[in-house]
């Protein structure tokens, strides 16, 4: 028996637990939720504000919806915290986001109530009508519930599924949540027309509301209630844009109303028989001072004081390679007056926001819509300008068509800054920057680079924003630099050229991009064992440095390539290469040292290149693998 002043959260193992609680007690349980949230947050850091934005809802969706029967899939999934605590995992969310915890968004491998992963934006919706097909082909599903943010939903894959799910008609329950951020200020004539919504008098409000009680009616009751709320409002009333597409648009509702939210999601459980739109209006940050008061409502945080809201500053001895490239980005654009950049939804965090500061109307903010945004980019191009896109490299992976089919087959002058280059630590799988280098060293006309500090960078900055040959792309890590000295202004680079940092005779470890120090730290390890080991940076894996191949296969007994990529990349490049060549025709070793086959979950960025098989003593162990007999041959990671 518990005791009356339990608190209810205490109670709830599971969502089957809220179902005997009354209305109010349920306004309760989300006033302990949030409080359980903030306080989980402050030890962790992560997506804060976009998880106390949807408390109520959260617990209304499964109050009244029978999870995880029902399927309720949340759009990128960084909100997703009440919703874990709610589901069984109360216990781990001081886990969250690092090594064999909680991961920061849902995964299907974590839960049964996670029953659709996600961290890229704006698949709930396509992900839903697939689980609805499945109920209605007798799959053993309830309702299908896709919760997508203003922000995601201005992506073009959520018209696709909004237009595919209108015209099928199943039963289907979108619930926008519309907070009026995205991780910037939402961009775009789909935020103006929600702003337009909802930003009317509460009548209209009350018009909207009976309106979607009217929809929802059977047909026959429809034209009775029609009438009366004509005589109510004295208005025919219009239809949304989501009407048109043909679903029954629901709202605009107060999302942190739990009266309001078990009305209407009751009244669509009961009701639907199509697809619902259910437009939920919330505060992003809602419930905590600091976050409703801050610019990005405390989209993504550090660990902070619960008290004070201040968050846990690093103090790095070195810059960001993001504000290296902000600022070279802008020095490039101060120089060139056709010099313009584009930006998916992440100003702050591609850096072109410091671009944005002295030029503003050569910055482009195209909202989350990286298909459109390369495509765009390469309209830029076309008219003579010189466009720099910069979408980190796991967001670049939604354009990738346009990569081919826009930019690369006209071989037009894209400049792709690709930042979150390798793996990032937190966010996890989701979004590592595997592929890049292997999506894009296959493709004719492309100049790609990588750099291996943020010296590099800036020089790669000045080399593209001089490239108009075709696209070129360069990548970069998330985090902060090496502490190398900054040129005052940045160099065109020879193209397709490498350097040779040290000289050696026994062993050749040619690094591409930024595991350059920890290729260097093992050189200098075998160098203490005898061993006599050159390091190169390769710069480009396009054009490949052919000359510089050559030198190292001819004058060492081994060669090994390092890339914080995936397999098919770099390595691969030089593979090819030499076998093209004949230098491996004369027994040459040689080994590629790539991210392993398989993904890298939540973790520090050390512990997953550790998991990767990518640190020094990984390197320094596959060089004694070539070199020494006695050696202690290192296995590659096992594959998948
Ligand atoms: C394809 C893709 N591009 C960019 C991002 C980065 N991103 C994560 S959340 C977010 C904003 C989402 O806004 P909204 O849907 O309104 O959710 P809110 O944070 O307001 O709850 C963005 C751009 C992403 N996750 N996926
Ligand atoms: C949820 C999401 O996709 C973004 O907020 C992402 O987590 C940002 O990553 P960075 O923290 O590397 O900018
Ligand atoms: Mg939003």
């Amino acid at each position: 028996m518990t005791r009356p002043d339990t608190p209810l959260l205490d109670r709830i193992a599971g969502p089957s637990d809220l179902k005997g609680l009354s209305d109010r007690e349920l306004a309760q349980v989300a006033r302990e939720l949030r409080a359980e949230v903030i306080s989980a947050v402050s030890e962790t850091g992560g997506h804060l504000g976009s998880s106390l934005g949807v408390v109520e809802l959260t617990v209304a969706i499964h109050a009244v919806f029978n999870t995880p029967m029902d399927k309720l899939i949340w759009d990128v999934g960084h909100q997703c915290y009440p919703h874990k605590v709610l589901t069984g995992r109360r216990d781990r969310i001081r886990t969250l986001r690092q090594k064999d915890g909680l991961s920061g968004f849902t995964r299907r491998d974590e839960s049964e109530y996670d029953p659709f992963g996600a961290a890229h934006s704006s698949t709930s919706i396509s992900a839903a009508l697939g689980f609805a097909v499945g109920r209605d082909m007798g799959r053993p599903t309830g309702d299908a519930i896709a919760v997508i943010g203003d922000g995601s939903i201005s992506a073009g894959m959520a018209y696709e599924a909004l237009n595919n799910a209108g015209a099928e008609g199943r039963r289907l329950i979108v619930i926008l949540n519309d907070n009026e951020m995205s991780i910037a200020p939402p961009v775009g004539a789909m935020s103006t027309y929600l702003s337009r919504l909802y930003a009317s008098e509460p009548m209209a409000q009350m018009k909207t509301l009976a309106d979607s009680f009217e929809k929802l009616m059977p047909p026959p009751m429809r034209e009775g209630a029609r009438r009366a709320r004509q005589l109510v409002t004295g208005q025919g009333g219009s239809s949304t844009l989501f009407d048109e597409l043909g679903f029954d648009y629901m709202g605009p509702i107060n999302g942190h109303d739990m009266h309001q939210l078990l009305t209407v999601l009751r009244a669509a459980q009961t009701l639907a028989n199509g697809p619902v739109l259910i437009h939920c209006c919330t505060v992003k940050g809602k419930g905590y001072a600091p976050a409703e008061n801050s610019a990005d409502k405390y989209h993504g945080v550090s660990k902070f004081n619960l008290e004070t809201g201040a968050q846990a500053k690093s103090r790095p001895n070195a810059p960001s390679y993001t504000s290296v490239f902000g600022r070279a980005l802008t020095e490039e654009a101060a120089r060139d007056p056709r010099v313009v950049a584009v930006t998916a939804a992440m100003p702050e965090g591609t850096g072109v926001n410091l671009m944005a500061q002295r030029f503003p109307k050569r910055v482009f903010d195209v909202g989350i819509a990286e298909q459109h945004g390369v495509t765009f980019a390469a309209g830029m191009a076309a008219s003579g300008l010189r466009p720099f896109c910069a979408i980190y490299s796991t967001f670049l992976q939604r354009g990738y068509d346009q990569i081919v089919h826009d930019v690369a087959l006209q071989r037009l002058p894209v400049r792709f800054a690709i930042d979150r280059a390798g793996l990032v630590g937190a966010d996890g799988a989701t979004h590592a920057g595997s592929f890049d280098i292997a999506y894009l060293s296959n493709l004719p006309g492309f100049t790609v680079m990588a750099a291996a500090d943020e010296a590099e960078l800036v020089h790669m900055v000045a080399t593209a924003a001089a490239h108009d040959e075709g696209p070129i792309a360069f990548r970069y890590p998330r985090g902060n630099g090496i502490g190398v000295q900054l040129p005052e202004r940045g160099e065109v680079l020879p193209l397709g050229k490498g350097r040779v940092i040290r000289e050696g005779s026994d062993l050749a470890i040619l690094s591409y991009g930024s595991l350059l120090p920890q290729a260097l730290e093992a050189a200098a390890l075998l160098e203490a064992e005898g061993h006599s080991v050159t390091v190169a940076d390769a710069r480009f894996a396009k054009p490949l440095d052919l000359d510089l191949v050559r030198q190292l296969a001819r004058h060492h007994r081994g060669l090994i390539t390092l890339e914080p990529g995936a397999e098919g990349g770099f390595g691969s490049v030089v593979l090819h290469a030499l076998a093209r060549e004949g230098l491996l025709d004369r027994g040459l070793a040689v080994r590629p040292m790539t991210l392993p086959d398989r993904f890298i979950h939540q973790a520090s960025p050390d512990e997953m290149y550790a998991d990767a098989g990518l640190t020094v003593e990984h390197i320094r162990a596959t060089a004694l693998g070539i070199l020494g007999r006695n050696a202690q041959v290192y296995t590659f990671p096992e594959r998948a």
